[in-house]
């Protein structure tokens, strides 16, 4: 039998033909396109970001996001490409565009849920934000978290973590801030969300119980890569150890919420009562609880460890405060209280310490991921890249550790200067107000700041008429409390110790 030469040439002709297309389709398709025909092909970066997102992702994972973020804006201006879809922009005038104009979030978020729910900050879409987050809005108002009904149980917890500061100050050379600060503020967050009766309360007995429950908070969260951008890898990529935390973290809220539902009090206001008056299931009350607590007792804690931290870095500084704030005590009170709320809530340095703390230590300091709309939304053009049509289904970020270290607007960013917001100039006051995210922007921003402000500055007003705090030398303050480039950021060393003196006394 004859072989057909030809046969076999033209059946060699037509693979080679199909391996030159698939190659061709697959160089198209992964480099061409990518680089060269994009809709965000104009949008500076490295190149190695508009060909795959594993870059992007891979810097996240080894927890150098922001700071790289951070050079490629200084080397390609106030938009960058960092990954194929994705850009970061660092021009506060966008704020308006993405965040009150109100993006609906990325994909990112959408494992904060819990109990199999979603919670407002997990909601996707704005529409359903809207729905869920009007339920206790009002209650997170600043008229309402320094009523008479929520102000004295703020003010208990306040006082309690005075005592107890005071306490250890007494029994060791140093105290430890950080994990404290986050018990008070996990207490005031438990107490706002179940009633005083209801709640479980860490500062009972910090050094067991609380550290606990912080323990298990911390490891919960420390999945946060892979929950939020590599979700269909968690159960491989997280150990049973945090499994068992994150269990241990989930049934302590849910448990709290089922019993203060069980038994709901007319005449208490509990966030609890408000969600599920508003029409949540009991789920979902927990679920949104959920959100509020691990939100709001690491961010809180954070700030004022760093606060902290400044302040006993720059004595001047904190005499300045302390002079503003001596009057404001009753010296002889021996339960440690703070002053009302009232008294000291526009005190100029006091404002301007916290400002400059936000700026430098803004503890969620990276990506607040959005989706670009179906019609997309215009680049308007800078020095560096031309007006660009951003298309639809973009992630677009924008990150506040950059916004707040703007060399034109804030001058030697670096320092810690809470001068800089006492100046006459309203308008450089209101740029340099704009350009803060501290607690996000528009209708997303933190439900719980007025909460967190007000927790803030009551410990501030007990602490500073009363003691002076110092570094401690044997403490590694370069190491321990540099901070931790993650979606919410902490010290290193998850501590901060400081040395606390009564007013006058010196180390
Ligand atoms: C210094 C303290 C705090 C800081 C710096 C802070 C910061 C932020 C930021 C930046 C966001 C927006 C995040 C994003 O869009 O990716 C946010 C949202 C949120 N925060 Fe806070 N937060 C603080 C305290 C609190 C407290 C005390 C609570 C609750 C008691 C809380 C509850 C929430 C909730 C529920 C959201 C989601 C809001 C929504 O999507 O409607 N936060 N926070």
């Amino acid at each position: 039998m004859g072989v057909n030469f030809n046969a076999v040439l033209a059946h060699e002709e037509l693979i080679r033909i199909l391996a030159i297309i698939f190659f061709g389709i697959i160089v198209y398709h992964f480099l061409l396109y990518p680089i060269f025909l994009h809709p965000l092909k104009k949008i500076p970066g490295p190149k190695i970001a508009c060909l795959t997102k594993y870059w992007i992702l891979y810097i996240t994972w080894s927890e150098q996001r922001n700071k790289v973020v951070h050079e490629l804006h200084k080397k390609y201006g106030p938009v960058i490409r960092i990954g194929p879809d994705e850009i970061d922009i660092s021009d506060s005038s966008y704020i308006k565009n993405i965040y009150v104009d109100n993006f609906d979030k990325s994909n990112f978020y959408k494992e904060f849920g819990a109990y199999g729910v979603f919670n407002s900050f997990s909601l996707l879409t704005r529409r359903e934000h809207k729905d869920s987050r009007k339920i206790s809005h009002k209650f997170y108002s600043k008229t309402s978290v320094t009523s008479n009904d929520i102000q004295p149980m703020v003010r208990d917890i306040v006082s309690q973590t005075l005592q107890i500061i005071n306490k250890r100050r007494q029994e060791s050379e140093s105290v430890e801030v950080y994990n404290l600060f986050q018990m008070m503020a996990m207490d005031v967050v438990s107490c706002f969300s179940f009633g005083k009766q209801n709640a479980r309360l860490l500062l009972s007995d910090p050094d067991g119980y609380g550290m606990e429950i912080l323990n298990a908070f911390r490891l919960q969260s420390s999945a946060w890569f892979w929950t939020t951008l590599l979700p269909q890898w968690r159960r491989f990529a997280i150990s049973k150890a945090i499994e068992k935390a994150s269990a241990v973290a989930s049934d302590w809220i849910k448990q709290q919420t089922l019993f203060t539902l069980s038994d709901l009090q007319d005449e208490q206001n509990t966030l609890t009562k408000v969600l599920s008056e508003g029409g949540k299931s009991p789920l979902e009350v927990a679920a949104e609880i959920q959100d509020h607590i691990a939100a709001g007792h690491q961010t809180t804690g954070i700030t004022l460890a760093y606060c902290l931290w400044e302040l006993s870095k720059n004595p001047e500084c904190q005499k300045f405060l302390q002079n503003e704030l001596s009057s404001k005590i009753d010296f002889k009170d021996a339960d440690f209280r703070p002053p009302l709320y009232q008294e000291i809530d526009e005190l100029p340095y006091l404002n301007a310490v916290l400002n400059e703390t936000y700026r430098l230590h803004a503890s969620i300091p990276g990506q607040e991921p959005r989706i670009s709309p179906k019609q997309g939304f215009k680049w308007r053009g800078s020095k560096e890249t031309p007006e660009v049509l951003i298309p639809a289904n973009t992630i677009v970020s924008m990150q506040p550790f950059t916004l707040h270290r703007d060399p034109e607007i804030f001058p030697d960013p670096e320092k810690f200067n809470p001068e800089r917001w006492l100046i006459e100039d309203k308008e450089q006051l209101k740029i340099m107000n704009r350009q803060m995210m501290t607690f996000g922007a528009g209708v997303r921003m933190c439900i719980g700041m007025n909460l967190a402000v007000e927790e803030m500055k009551l410990i501030l007003c007990g602490l500073y008429p009363r003691f002076s705090t110092f570094l401690d030398d044997s403490f590694d303050y370069n190491d321990k409390m540099q901070m931790v480039d993650k979606y919410t950021t902490h010290p290193k060393g998850h501590e901060c110790k400081l040395i606390f003196k009564p007013i006058g006394e010196t180390i």
